[in-house]
Parts: C-alpha cells; sequence; structure tokens
C-alpha cells in the first residue's frame, strides 16, 4: 500500500541479499519507490552463484516509514534484509578528526631527531627567540575552536561535549578546505570570565581563536575582551562567517533583483550572536535601514544602539525588501507574511524558519536557507588568511574583501556558490590577505 509519508532526508543504508537473476533489483527499487522513498547509490557488495548482496541508501522521513519499507521488502519474496544502518552515524563512528605525525618516523635516529634529545635544541632556540615558534611548530597553523555548548546551531544550550560533532565538522572543513589544523576546545561553563580566562591561558598554542556556537549576548563580551588582550585574531564564527556569508549573497541577490542593498530595507529576525553580527557588518558596508525582532528586550536595545530600529514580527516581514532569519525557529515565516518580490535568507540550522521553495512559491524573488548560506563559505579563508600573513585581527575591510569574493565565486541566478567550489576557498583567502595588509591588520614582528 502507497504510504502517506512524505519523501525525506534521513539516510540510511539498506544491505539486501537478493536472487541474483534479471528484473529482481528493478522489483526491489518499484517496491521502496511505492512507499514514496527516494533510492541513492547502489553498490554491490558480493556477488554469489545465486544471490548477491546489495546496499541501498535510501531517504525517509522519519523511522516509521524505514520500518514500512523494511515491512514491504521482508515480503517480497527472494529478498533478506540483512542490516539497517544510519548513515550519519556510521560517518561520526570514531569521531572525524585525528592528530597525525607530519613526519615519517621508520628509525630510532628519526625518533632521536623528532623527539629527545634532538628536539631539546629547538626548544631552547624557541626560549632565546620566541618568533621561532612560528617556524618550528605546528602554532602558526593550528586554529582553536572554543564552545560552551550554549548555541550549539539552533538546538539551544546542549552543553559543550553534545557540541562535539559540530566542532569536529569545523575542523574537517578547516582540514580539507584549507589546510588549517582545527582544535576542539570544550569548555563546559557558561561563565564569560571562566571562558575568557580558559582561552587566554591556552591561547599560545594557537595562531588563532574560533569561537563557535556560544549564545549571546556572553558571546559579545568573551569575543570582545579577548581580542582587546590577545595579539592572535579572535572571531566569533556565528557573529563574523555568517554575516559574511549574508553580506556575499545579498550583494548577488541585490544585483538579481535590482534593488540597491545601501538603499533596501534590511529585517533581521532574531538579534542574538547571528543577528547581530549580520547587522554591525552590513551597517559597515553602509546599509541604513535596518529594521529587527527579537524576544528579548535586551537584544532589540543591543540592536537600536547600532542604528536599528526594533519592531514586531509583522512589521519586518511587511516592510523589509530583504529578511534575514536567525532565530533558530523553525517555521517562524509563515507563507502568508511573506512579501512579494522581497529576498529571505532563512538561516536557521538545521531547520530553517521558511524551507526556500516554500518562500518562493508564497512571493519571494530569491530565498535560501542555512545549508547554503552558511558561515562555511567564510570562515575556512577568513582564518587561512589571516594566519598566512600573521594577522593580529580580522577587521570589517578583510570581511567585506572576503564577501565579495564570495560572490564572485557564484554563478549566474546563484546566490553563493557551493562549499565545495573549487576556487571560492583559495580566492578568499587571497583577498583577506590582501585587505589585510592594506588596512594594517598584522603587527610587526
Ligand atoms: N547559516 C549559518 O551560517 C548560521 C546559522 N545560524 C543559525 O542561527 C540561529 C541562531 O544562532 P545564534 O545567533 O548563534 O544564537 P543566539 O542564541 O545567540 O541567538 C538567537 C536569538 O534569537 C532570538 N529568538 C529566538 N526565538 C525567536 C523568535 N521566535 N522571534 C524573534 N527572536 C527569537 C533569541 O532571543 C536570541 O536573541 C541558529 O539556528 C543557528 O543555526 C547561526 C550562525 C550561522
Ligand atoms: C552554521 C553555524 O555555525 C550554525 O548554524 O551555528
Ligand atoms: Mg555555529
Amino acid at each position: 500500500m502507497r504510504s502517506e509519508h512524505s519523501t525525506g532526508d534521513i539516510a540510511k543504508c539498506l544491505r539486501l541479499m537478493l536472487y541474483d537473476k534479471p528484473g529482481h533489483l528493478a522489483r526491489v527499487a518499484t517496491e521502496i519507490g511505492n512507499q514514496n522513498v527516494r533510492i541513492g547509490d547502489i553498490r554491490l557488495i558480493r556477488s554469489g552463484r545465486t544471490h548477491s548482496t546489495r546496499e541501498l541508501v535510501i531517504f525517509v522521513s522519519c523511522e516509521d516509514q524505514l520500518e514500512d519499507v523494511i515491512d514491504a521488502l521482508t515480503l517480497l519474496e527472494g529478498v533478506i534484509v540483512e542490516d539497517v544502518f544510519d548513515l550519519v552515524q556510521a560517518i561520526h563512528k570514531g569521531g572525524k578528526i585525528a592528530t597525525k605525525s607530519r613526519v615519517d618516523i621508520n628509525t630510532i635516529s628519526d625518533v632521536r631527531k623528532i623527539y629527545t634529545p634532538g628536539v631539546a635544541a629547538i626548544c631552547k632556540d624557541i626560549e632565546q627567540r620566541p618568533e621561532l615558534a612560528y617556524q618550528y611548530t605546528a602554532i602558526p597553523n593550528q586554529v582553536a575552536i572554543v564552545t560552551n555548548g550554549t548555541a550549539i546551531l539552533g538546538l539551544g544550550d546542549i552543553g559543550a561535549v553534545a557540541g562535539m560533532p559540530v566542532m569536529e565538522g569545523k575542523a574537517a572543513l578547516f582540514d580539507r578546505l584549507v589546510g588549517v589544523s582545527g582544535v576542539p576546545i570544550l569548555i563546559q561553563n557558561h561563565d564569560p570570565q571562566v571562558i575568557i580566562d580558559t582561552v587566554r591561558n591556552i591561547a599560545p598554542t594557537f595562531g588563532a581563536i574560533k569561537l563557535e556556537d556560544i549564545k549571546a549576548p556572553e558571546c559579545f563580551e568573551i569575543e570582545d575582551t579577548l581580542d582587546g588582550e590577545l595579539d592572535i585574531p579572535v572571531l566569533h564564527d556565528d557573529q563574523h562567517g555568517t554575516a559574511v556569508v549574508v553580506l556575499a549573497s545579498l550583494l548577488n541577490a541585490t544585483r538579481f533583483s535590482g534593488l540597491m542593498l545601501r538603499k533596501s530595507v534590511v529585517g533581521v529576525i532574531g538579534l542574538g550572536a547571528a543577528g547581530m553580527g549580520i547587522s554591525k557588518l552590513l551597517t559597515s558596508y553602509g546599509v541604513s535601514g535596518l529594521i529587527g525582532t527579537d524576544l528579548d528586550a535586551d537584544a532589540c536595545k543591543r540592536f537600536e544602539s547600532i542604528g536599528g530600529r526594533a519592531c514586531s514580527l509583522t512589521d519586518v516581514m511587511r516592510d523589509s525588501h530583504i529578511v534575514i532569519a536567525t532565530t533558530g525557529c523553525p517555521q517562524l515565516i509563515k507563507p502568508e507574511m511573506v512579501r512579494k518580490g522581497s529576498v529571505i535568507l532563512a538561516l536557521s540550522n538545521p531547520n530553517p524558519e521558511i524551507e526556500p521553495e516554500l518562500a518562493v512559491e508564497s512571493g519571494a524573488a530569491f530565498a535560501a536557507d542555512g545549508k547554503s548560506v552558511n558561515n562555511a563559505l567564510a570562515f575556512p579563508g577568513l582564518f587561512r588568511g589571516a594566519l598566512n600573513i600573521r594577522a593580529t585581527r580580522i577587521n570589517d575591510k578583510m570581511k567585506i574583501a572576503a564577501a565579495q569574493t564570495i560572490a564572485k565565486c557564484a554563478e549566474e541566478n546563484e546566490l553563493v556558490p557551493g562549499l565545495l567550489h573549487p576556487e571560492v576557498h583559495q580566492a578568499v583567502t587571497a583577498a583577506v590577505e590582501r585587505a589585510g595588509l592594506e588596512s594594517g591588520a598584522i603587527k610587526p614582528w
């Protein structure tokens, strides 16, 4: 019987033993299709005389739908469901990152060079001339990814350890996209002063500090204080990485729709870390018509202190040419709220305030969610560029240069390029280096 479930995006893998005869796999595929479930990769695992074993990736909306598929396949003659596993869980087994040796260690002579006694000479050199640490250690390529777990994606305060998979994901992207070693640092504490003290004390290990998923308002005090005290870049990704990629999207969205960004009314829903970072960078870019809304009165006051006008959600949706939502509340924006011809960036992860397809069906000219308009397009090049020139900070000129470069890498009618675009991260790196050198973001050494 046809299932009532919609097609979903939970990826599961079925390991099936099948009769190996023509048309049998097609019957299996048809039965899965009858359950309104999409099929992804199909892999032949083993081919026997009468049976073969295959793994099929399927996309279900919930566990019940998975059960329906398994029940239906179990009723098919010549099919044995050997195993079912979750692909996301599978890729997380054992964690996603590791510290590896960059040098070969094949002989005892190698050991004596990379470790004691040889290493002692390098230690003494660094003691005499501390700047040699940048030549003889991994420090200039290492970035701390610091969280206290208070705003993990839009999941809220789930604790630092529960946030580790996100931190590992950011570290894996750092390595893959720009060759930076990201080191997750989990601080199980809500007190901004404890986080400041902890980061200050471990800062010598790193070339830069990336704060991640620390909620507002604590994130502002933590970032401002560390930025003032440390001579390496300190950047809260949810504020500034997000702001860069939003500016990039808006440069393209306004170009496509004929709006003038600096003259547009931009409405921000959710004035926490991301909402405030976005508002500040847009203001620095020259946008003056900022309106915004938040459930929290203090957040609204902070927004007004940087020149925004706080109002209701209804007002924002009615009056804005461009709406940017960063609330962590899925489906907050109802289809009837969408202003015709507006641009909507519903950026909450893992689920947006409105699905982009629904926003466009409801009259938006362009819409995107936090999967595509994601700070992962910005942070790798921001940090790589800053590390390369040994910048002491990542200033607004570097952020705006990064945004303009991301915007240029997008295809026609695309707000931003894909995360794995072959050139974007190197192009952002180069733009950030140039802007950093021109704006004096480096310290002489
Ligand atoms: N796409 C991207 O690259 C990024 C997306 N985000 C998303 O933005 C969301 C917020 O993250 P943060 O700013 O770090 O968290 P945060 O906790 O610092 O801020 C959230 C703000 O939203 C407000 N809020 C909650 N419900 C609201 C509602 N119904 N109406 C108005 N305001 C409401 C809260 O009062 C708070 O001020 C998360 O879902 C996160 O995944 C954050 C950073 C990057
Ligand atoms: C993308 C990201 O940093 C977030 O959703 O928190
Ligand atoms: Mg984040």
